[in-house]
């Protein structure tokens, strides 16, 4: 771990910039001894989670005090949620769909979905599906489905994978697996499409072979899943989102690993990265600690200088779906009504998704201009695995010709920091994580601390960071909805 004025460095080079959020006319030492108290019990009750998953105040969504689990997620032990045992599990159901399995549709919402399309997106990038079976080294392609009940594109999905069994050289038959993600095992965006999917395919012509995988809660008895009774009834494989993980926490777990490991994912390297950053984590002195460093900066960003929108501005196309994971994080984790006593304080930021350098010609203007109410929180990639040159290729125009000899990544990140320095100069918040490259341990480092942070801010702002009660509001609305639906 080193510490320079504005920036904590981990032992892998992971990184947390925060010279443009701390300082005159910022967040500043004052501001931080003002509350100097409270980090203090932040940490303490942070501390007292991961040894006993106690948060006070915490009540599942049927209002029965829940333990907290998450931060036990990257310690793979014998009798923890990811054990040496369920990891083995976990890497034979990917190995027994190599060259075997040619698709997996995963279906899922939320942090059945966020965390996953990721793994995905880090792992595979754009143009897996495209490539050969080989250059796959074997594993399926991977679909998403269940993010919503969008007719045309369910149709479509539908449509294309039909297509790919009519096509694909396969000797036989084609093979599908279905990933059924619900916690709840009910939620009517997953199920509906998968009822949608799976009718369709089992009566494709040709026939395609369609096998199930669920994962939900393994609870048992009254508390039972539909989609667990579904499973056992059907024989399925199941997997589990553990007791104590809520879904926006749950891309350590099952969930997230299940899909991972179809794509041959490092889910080992993703988990140590995670290790690695909760025990950097672990320390009560806040200028070692990233996550209570960024969480109580972000507090004060808005506490103290109204900075109520968070910016997520990754410099990356694969790192967007980041950006769109920490929205739920962000979203479900901090705005709340109300404290821990009751009392109506309707906090949290606002999380705005962004990738530069696409955005900076779209909303930078805002950021730049507009009110002074954002944090803009980059993400940084330092050392790319390809890097093409700009080549000099019209050398007669001069404009272009200025362009060349540097590589892509120099290009990205002189955007990137001439943003934050504009930014800056105008007194606008911002700070950047910076990975050593795009890979699953750093990824692990990232979503882990992103995580924790929200588990601080939840302490510091003296709200329920765990629980999710306004997405309750609709659903009670939907219900009947649905059900007056079918009279009609
Ligand atoms: O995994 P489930 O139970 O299908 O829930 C999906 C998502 O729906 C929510 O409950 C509400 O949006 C999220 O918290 C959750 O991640």
């Amino acid at each position: 771990m080193s510490k320079q004025a504005g920036e904590i460095t981990l032992p892998s080079g992971f990184s947390f910039d925060y010279r443009h959020l701390y300082g005159e006319q910022m967040v500043n030492s004052r501001d931080i001894a003002a509350i100097s108290e409270r980090l203090a019990a932040a940490h303490a009750a942070v501390k007292h989670m991961r040894a006993t998953g106690e948060v006070r105040g915490h009540l599942s969504k049927d209002g029965q005090p829940e333990r907290v689990l998450f931060t036990q997620l990257p310690y793979v032990r014998p009798g923890n949620l990811n054990s040496p045992a369920s990891i083995a599990r976990l890497k034979e159901f990917g190995q027994s769909l190599q060259n075997n399995v040619h698709a997996i549709i995963s279906f899922g919402i939320g942090g059945s979905y966020l965390g996953n399309k990721v793994l995905f997106d880090i792992g595979c990038g754009e143009f897996w599906n495209s490539k050969g079976t080989e250059e796959r080294r074997g594993y399926p392609k991977l679909y998403f489905s269940g993010n919503n009940m969008d007719p045309r594109r369910t149709a479509e999905l539908i449509e294309h994978i039909t297509y790919e069994a009519r096509t694909t050289a396969c000797h036989g038959t084609y093979r599908v697996l279905l990933l059924v993600i619900s916690k709840s095992g009910s939620t009517l965006d997953t199920m509906s499409t998968f009822m949608v999917v799976y009718d369709a395919l089992k009566k494709a012509n040709p026939a395609i072979e369609v096998q199930v995988a669920a994962v939900t809660d393994p609870a048992a008895g009254a508390a039972e899943t539909l989609l667990h009774k579904l499973a056992v009834e059907q024989g399925w494989p199941l997997f589990s989102v553990p007791d104590g993980v809520g879904g926006r926490f749950s891309v350590f777990s099952e969930v997230g690993l299940v899909t991972a490991v179809g794509t041959g994912f490092d889910i080992d390297a993703f988990l140590a990265g995670a290790r690695a950053m909760d025990e950097a984590c672990r320390t009560d002195d806040i200028w070692s600690n990233p996550a209570m460093l960024n969480a109580a900066l972000k507090y004060l960003a808005a506490a103290r200088y109204g900075r109520n929108i968070e910016v997520f501005m990754p410099y990356g196309d694969y790192l967007k779906s980041v950006a769109e994971w920490y929205v739920q994080l962000l979203a479900e984790s901090l705005g709340k009504r109300t404290d821990r006593s009751g009392r109506e304080v309707l906090y949290g930021r606002t999380p705005l998704v962004a990738v530069g350098t696409t955005d900076m010609h779209a909303q930078t203007q805002q950021h730049q201009d507009g009110q002074r109410d954002k944090v803009v929180q980059f993400i940084k990639i330092a050392n790319w695995q390809t890097d093409p040159v700009i080549p000099d290729a019209f050398p007669a125009a001069a404009k272009l010709s200025q362009m060349a000899g540097l590589r892509l990544s120099q290009a990205l990140d002189a955007a990137r920091e001439a943003n934050a320095e504009a930014l800056s100069q105008d007194g606008r918040f911002n700070a950047t994580f910076i990975l050593p490259a795009m890979n699953a341990y750093h990824l692990g480092e990232l979503l882990y601390l992103l995580a924790l942070s929200v588990a601080y801010e939840g302490e510091l702002a003296d709200v329920d960071a765990f629980d999710q009660p306004g997405v309750e509001a609709y659903k009670r609305l939907l219900g009947p909805m649905l059900k007056q639906l079918h009279g009609k």
